[in-house]
């Protein structure tokens, strides 16, 4: 299945058929896909079902093995070449950082403007202010000249995340952002990301299904293939509500469908207890059988 274009929304990626893996092995197939225009697509689903492979093929990381994947630019024209695309801004799972790289804040923020950058050019004086309003919208001022080393967790999610903005980018992709970071930053960040979210598109992967639902247009739970639900589907006068949840969408995802499908229609106080539950334990420890299994 893949996702109708809306009545006046432009499509930024398309995916179309395609699959992927690691050293001979699929990890997903048949996957359908389009990011439109100021979408806000939650992305879930199981550990290991191939969230971060099919981030990995959309930033041109990881070589898809079938199937393509066609940017939208801003003049009209497509192209499938990854070194063509759009900026797109990323912030990748926590665990990936190498923590002992010898870079401070200031720098990791205005690396998001290395494709903007000839290399070993110097940052300009309206690059380096941009870092500085960027620093203070994230709330790290002070912390500038920090190697990353010397963070807190949450404050490295803030400051990766100022890297992924930082250029202006067509879409935003953000993996697990709301590891670490605590309650108060956490709302900001939700904040952030409405704000972020007018002029921009977002990809949130996330295993936060409270969270998701409060803030996404749309929804793909992948696993191996991708099912799709639209949350809130596009109209003329941008995004509206909708309540249907196609009976089979968790099913080929291997998920609970009863529980999925209550979660996806409607927000319930159970899926607010749920949240609540997630906070306190972290989804993993979370004892439900709300949670995805293989
Ligand atoms: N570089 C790699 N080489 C080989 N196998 C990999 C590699 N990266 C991921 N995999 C495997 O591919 C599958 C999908 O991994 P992926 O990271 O895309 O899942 P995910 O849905 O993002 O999981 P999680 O929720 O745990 O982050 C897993 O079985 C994983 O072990």
């Amino acid at each position: 299945m893949t996702n109708q274009p809306g009545t006046n929304m432009k499509p930024l990626i398309e995916i179309r058929d395609l699959s992927a893996g690691y050293e001979g092995r699929q990890v997903l197939r048949d996957v359908n896909l389009t990011v439109y225009e100021r979408d806000f697509l939650g992305v879930i689903g199981p550990n290991g079902g191939g969230k971060t492979t099919l981030i990995k093929c959309i930033l041109g990381l990881l070589k898809p093995t079938g199937g393509k994947i066609t940017f939208h630019m801003s003049d009209g024209t497509q192209t499938t070449n990854s070194n063509d695309r759009p900026t797109l801004g990323y912030l990748p799972q926590y665990n990936t950082i190498d923590r002992k790289f010898p870079i401070s804040v200031e720098e990791v923020i205005l690396s998001g403007l290395s494709v903007q950058q000839k290399l070993y050019a110097r940052f300009t004086h309206e690059q380096r202010e941009k870092g500085r309003a960027i620093i203070e919208r994230m709330g790290l001022e002070g912390l500038e000249k920090r190697a990353i080393g010397q963070l807190s967790g949450g404050q490295l999610q803030r400051a990766l995340l100022g890297r992924a903005i930082i250029s202006d980018p067509s879409v935003v992709i953000l993996d697990e952002p709301s590891t670490y970071i605590d309650k108060r930053f956490e709302a900001r960040l939700y904040e952030l990301l409405a704000e972020i979210n007018n002029d921009c598109a977002i990809i949130l992967v996330s295993h936060d299904i409270g969270t998701v639902l409060q803030q996404v247009k749309s929804i793909a739970c992948v696993n191996e293939s991708l099912d799709y639900h639209p949350i809130r589907a596009s109209q003329a006068n941008g995004w509206r509500e909708t309540s249907t949840a196609p009976s089979n969408c968790w099913d080929t995802a291997r998920c609970h469908t009863a529980s999925w499908v209550s979660i996806i229609t409607t927000i319930t106080p159970k899926t607010l207890r749920r949240k609540k539950a997630n906070h306190l334990y972290g989804a993993d420890h979370c004892p439900t059988s709300l949670l995805a299994v293989k």
